[in-house]
């Protein structure tokens, strides 16, 4: 079993007296931004003018230029989207980096892909909550956290492992466990995960499962309720307990069709091609379309997007969403509990 490590165990010596920047306000700028500030770390943002920056003071930080943060600061968090950091590290964050500072990111890609190569007299480590940003601030302001990875690629002060404690443990991190990797494994596997279960995957199965009800015949909010709404419910179940955990509490009816229909819709084909997608991860050829296709200005990126968004299922979902107002109940409780925080 891989050692977790719990608050604990962690000291947060080396984060203390230290300035850290926060390179971005976006999903996971805000959370890491505002859960250091409010373990008592002295936090500073880095991000351009615009909607970020305005949240950003409106929260209550002491917000700068990228450049003027990262002048300022001895731990460096990079939290901008993953293909525009190379430009900004270029521009704004190199010319500021200086021996025995840190830098340091929430997912390996950049560094993993050789887009981003740091000197070699800074120390260099990612923390990588497995999950997403907004969820990373909710879990904090209700005493719990969401786990996260942590990996340490340069390690010029000899305390880089401690720095990278800490400051999982700044952001609530270490209160779930956290985890060592390697700046491969957390690249390959989160862009896995992401690709082919978490969001590529789920989000196919959901549209086949409904379009394939709604050419049947039946209803659109019923396919609705029946492939989309009610998986939330499902996935808590295995959140809490597991596969067995979730069988145990829906009917033996549904879980015998479990048993001899699910895998016939994953099989072993559907695994042949997690293979190949795993493939084109670890080959980087995954990162040069991505990063391609940004240098062409999103070309197939905004057409795919525009037809998704046009996908019955969306229209269907807004409108029966609109019915359910405690769906978005725990997102507007959140959004509330930061501007009240900020204000105190
Ligand atoms: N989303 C998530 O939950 C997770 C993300 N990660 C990783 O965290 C990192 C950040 O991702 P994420 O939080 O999703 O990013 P977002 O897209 O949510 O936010 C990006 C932030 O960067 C700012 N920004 C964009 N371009 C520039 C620029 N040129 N100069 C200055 N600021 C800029 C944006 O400001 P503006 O409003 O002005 O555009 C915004 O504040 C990535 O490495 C990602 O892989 C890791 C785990 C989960
Ligand atoms: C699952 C998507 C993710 O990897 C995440 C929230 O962890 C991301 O890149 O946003
Ligand atoms: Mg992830
Ligand atoms: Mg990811």
């Amino acid at each position: 079993m891989a050692k977790v490590y719990y608050n604990n165990e962690i000291n947060e010596q080396e984060l203390q007296g230290k300035k850290i920047a926060i390179l971005g306000y976006g999903s996971q700028g805000h959370a890491h931004a505002s859960n250091l500030k409010d373990s008592g770390f002295d936090v500073i943002v880095g991000v351009r003018p615009g909607k970020s920056f305005d949240q950003a003071v409106e929260d209550g930080h002491d917000v700068y230029s990228v450049k003027e943060a990262s002048a300022q600061a001895d731990i460096i968090m990079i939290l901008l989207p993953d293909e525009r950091q190379t430009a900004v590290y270029e521009n704004e964050v190199k010319p500021e980096l200086s021996a025995g500072k840190s830098l340091v990111f929430a997912h390996g890609f950049n560094v993993h892909f050789n887009q981003i190569v740091p000197p070699s007299d800074v120390d260099v480590f990612l923390v990588a909550p497995k999950g997403p940003g907004h969820l990373v601030r909710r879990t904090f302001e209700q005493g719990a956290g969401v786990p996260a990875l942590f990996a340490i690629y340069q390690d010029a002060t000899g305390k880089a492992r401690e720095t990278a404690l800490a400051y999982s443990k700044g952001i609530g991190s270490a209160r779930a466990g956290v985890l060592e990797t390697t700046f491969q494994e957390e690249t390959e596997t989160d862009l896995f995960g992401e690709q082919a279960v978490l969001c590529g995957g789920t989000t196919a199965l959901v549209k086949a499962g409904f379009e394939t009800l709604v050419e049947a015949g039946y209803q659109p909010e019923v396919a609705y309720f029946e492939c989309l709404h009610e998986l939330k419910l499902i996935v808590d179940l295995m959140y809490e307990d597991g596969l067995a955990g979730m069988r145990y509490s829906i009917s033996d009816t549904a879980q015998w069709g479990d048993f001899v229909s699910g895998p016939r819709v994953v099989n072993a084909d559907t695994k042949a091609r997690m293979k190949d997608i795993l493939d084109d991860i670890q080959t980087g050829k995954f990162a040069k379309g991505w990063l391609l296709e940004n240098q062409l200005n999103r070309p197939e990126f905004n057409a795919i997007n525009r037809r998704e968004s046009e996908h019955l299922i969306e229209k269907v979902g807004q409108e029966l969403r609109e019915m359910m107002p405690f769906v978005k109940a725990g997102k507007k409780k959140a959004a509330k509990e930061v501007v009240a925080s900020a204000k105190n």
